[in-house]
């Protein structure tokens, strides 16, 4: 089943902005993350394709396309001219995914693709925002993320009649949005040693500095 990711990345400059006075160099940690999504991503061989949705230059592999998003009027809109890319290749479904989960274990996605519903939900840390949404087909439901992602995905899928599952992938659980996540993130690159790459280089520069 043709199967492509959809990974909205709005501009460093203005990115994490909840963590204005929790780390020095928020734009740096944005893109760290992001190259550390995609080099996830890259190993997930399940998948067809990977789109990035931005206005930001990404540097990526030949397996990602760029789609341009000139408005950034937030995730979901994003992630919706993605799905409409998505569309326009083929896909049979999407995978939603965001560009501040930089633990993103490979083999945790190829598990999540491996589950059959119209809408497969991960749910963030808290168990209330959404982290990832697994789609098929890719307009079973428009996503809605923002405060309470949760619950609102799961009524969209009930309203749609769709099957509904919620998957546990805790690599897709720690979005970094927080000084809690960023300590949070911290305890799992430590637990875990591998992965992350850029993103751990930088806490760890940031940690000596
Ligand atoms: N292309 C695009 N991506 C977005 C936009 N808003 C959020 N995103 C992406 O959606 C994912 C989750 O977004 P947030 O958790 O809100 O990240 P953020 O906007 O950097 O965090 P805050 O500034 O604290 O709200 C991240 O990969 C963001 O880069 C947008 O307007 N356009
Ligand atoms: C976008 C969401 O939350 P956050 O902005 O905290 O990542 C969400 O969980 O739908």
């Amino acid at each position: 089943m043709r199967t492509i990711a959809v990974l909205p990345v709005k501009s460093f400059g203005r990115a994490k902005q909840r963590l204005t006075g929790g780390f020095p160099d928020r734009p740096g940690l944005a893109a760290a993350m992001v190259a550390d999504v995609l080099d996830a991503l890259a190993q997930v061989p399940e998948l067809d394709q990977v789109i990035v949705v931005t206005a930001q230059a990404v540097s990526a592999d030949r397996r990602v396309t760029i789609v341009h998003d000139p408005v950034e009027a937030g995730q979901s809109a994003a992630a919706a001219r993605g799905i409409e890319a998505a569309l326009e290749r083929g896909a049979e479904r999407v995978l939603l995914v965001p560009g501040d989960c930089p633990t993103l274990d490979p083999r945790e996605v190829s598990a999540l693709l491996a589950i059959r519903a119209g809408v497969v939900i991960v749910p963030d840390r808290h168990g209330t925002g959404t982290n990832s949404l697994l789609l098929t087909p890719p307009t079973v439901i428009a996503p809605a993320f923002g405060e309470g992602s949760f619950a609102r995905h799961r009524g969209l899928a009930e309203a749609a009649g769709a099957s509904f599952h919620v998957a546990q992938a805790g690599s897709l659980e720690l979005d970094v949005d927080t000084r809690d996540d960023l300590a949070a993130l911290r305890r799992a690159l430590g637990a875990r040693p591998g992965g992350a790459v850029r993103t751990r280089a930088l806490l760890e520069e940031a940690a000596v500095a």
